[in-house]
């Protein structure tokens, strides 16, 4: 081991584990644990230690004695720099594997749960051009290479859209060709970009709050149908116009294409109007039959191939028989409520985001369900005893919260009226877990099945389904 000011080398480190936040781990000699981002499991390495944490050391690889056989060439020219695929290096079936271990350690050291047998992870056949939505913003403070940075070459054109460089808010990544959405999503994006670049419209600059082009997000459906929406910072109908115009000149297939004028100091659409310029307002996805409409502000699951795996997990799991009162909550736009509908006598929805419930409500029209209804409001005011009183006990609760897991009011509720059955759909067993060993006392796991909605990276969805001791 040898000290670099305040830094430590450790030399001939085998990297021994991929997971949490996307880094891989390795030991130092006395046990501590240090994370890394530039390897892969199965490297031996010499590790420059960055940030020390009490228990903990973040670090870098500085020099490889041998990579892993797990890894593989990443395919993306931007891969280095970009932090959003980061595990493009390794083997799919090693992330697999990697994911489908970290949900069980979770459930067994945060939720100490007794598992039945792990079924393996259900893998995406599609690894790339996966995402239905992408988000890319425009800066003229473009991430520049250390090579660039040391060059003597003046850089006259410091205009990117692209990505956010993590730790560097104000620094976009310039991307030329990204992987996860289907094209025409980087001709699109390339387009406007060139026209800006061409015609002088000034891309945002976030130190001063100014310039004119700020984001785009772009929505390719699995129906085909594609929504456009560009955000500018300040109005200037005439470069706007000469934009939108040549865009849907040169892409004609667009079905929505949509503008906003946000000169807050956040990018957020949410709060925003968003005023159509061409086509309709929406598009639509479709899944097994259902339609559902898709605004600007929707949430829709951004992998739809995979949505359509998860949600058939999820109603397998649930085992209904058409006489079940389900309660779905965090239900979203409602999608999955949806497509359990017709197994069950009537489905509850509960969603905290106003904008998703009238999605909600609105889609079920759509496809002609008569047998759910949807509620507007944070889980842990909505679920109370008049909400139990007027739909009546459920049969099976599903559940499908955010990132945080669902709050501990909800989950004593939950154990309260102790439905026969809960599916728990997650996108981080960490909090699944922890909420899992708040109900292991009254309910047993039955099975859990992981799935994979984001190759390239460590995130990972998993659905649990609970059964009611004695029942
Ligand atoms: C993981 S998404 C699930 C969406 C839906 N089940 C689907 O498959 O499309 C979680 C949802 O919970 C909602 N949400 C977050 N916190 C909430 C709360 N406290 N009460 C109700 N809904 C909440 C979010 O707006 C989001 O739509």
């Amino acid at each position: 081991m040898a000290r670099r000011k305040k830094q430590l080398i450790f030399e001939n480190i085998e990297v021994i584990d991929a997971g949490a936040r996307g880094k891989t781990v390795a030991k130092a000699p006395d046990g501590r644990v240090i994370f890394l981002t530039n390897t892969v499991p199965g490297d031996i390495v010499d590790i420059r230690t960055g940030k020390k944490r009490k228990a903990y050391f973040e670090g870098t690889a500085i020099k490889f004695h041998k990579y892993s056989d797990k890894r593989t060439e990443p395919v993306c020219e931007h891969f280095e720099h970009c932090g959003g695929c980061k595990w493009q290096n390794m083997d799919y079936k090693h992330q697999l594997a990697y994911k489908e271990n970290e949900v069980k350690n979770n459930l067994i050291r945060i939720g100490h749960l007794e598992l039945p047998e792990i079924t393996p992870i259900l893998g995406c056949e599609k690894t790339y051009f996966y995402r239905n939505k992408m988000e890319f913003s425009f800066s003229n403070s473009r991430w520049l290479t250390l090579e660039e940075i040391n060059s003597e070459e003046e850089i006259d054109n410091r205009n990117a859209c692209g990505f956010h460089i993590s730790g560097m808010w104000d620094k976009i990544l310039d991307v030329s060709k990204c992987h996860l959405q289907e094209d025409p999503s980087n001709d699109i994006r390339n387009f406007i970009k060139n026209y800006g670049i061409e015609n002088g419209l000034e891309f945002y600059n976030p130190r001063e709050q100014s310039g004119l082009l700020r984001t785009i997000m772009l929505r390719i459906s699995s129906t085909g149908e594609i929504m456009v929406v560009i955000q500018f910072f300040k109005e200037d109908k005439l470069k706007r116009e000469g934009l939108l115009n040549a865009l849907a000149l040169e892409f004609p297939q667009i079905t929505s294409l949509q503008y906003v004028i946000n000169g807050k100091g956040n990018d957020t659409l949410y709060d925003q109007d968003i005023i159509l310029f061409k086509g309709r307002d929406h598009i639509f996805e479709a899944m097994e039959g259902l339609q559902f409409k898709i605004g600007p502000k929707s949430f829709y699951q951004t992998n739809s191939t995979q949505a359509y795996e998860l949600y058939k997990i999820t109603r397998n799991f649930a085992n209904l028989t058409g006489n079940e009162v389900v309660y779905d909550f965090y239900t979203g736009t409602g999608t999955i409520a949806q497509f359990v509908a017709k197994n069950a006598k009537k489905v509850i929805g509960v969603e905290s985001v106003p904008e998703a419930i009238e999605d909600a409500k609105l889609n079920a029209q759509l496809n002609n369900i008569e047998n759910v209804e949807f509620y507007a409001g944070d889980m842990k005011d909505v679920f109370n005893n008049s909400f139990i009183k007027k739909h009546g006990q459920p049969d099976v609760i599903i559940t499908d919260p955010p990132r945080d897991g669902m709050h501990k009011n909800v989950v004593a509720k939950i154990l309260e009226i102790s439905p026969k059955r809960i599916v728990y759909v997650s996108c981080n067993s960490a909090t699944q877990a922890r909420d899992l060993s708040l109900m292991k006392d009254q309910y047993n796991i039955i099975k859990t099945q992981a799935v994979d909605m984001f190759p390239q990276t460590h995130h990972v969805e998993n659905v649990v389904l609970l059964e009611l001791k004695g029942s």
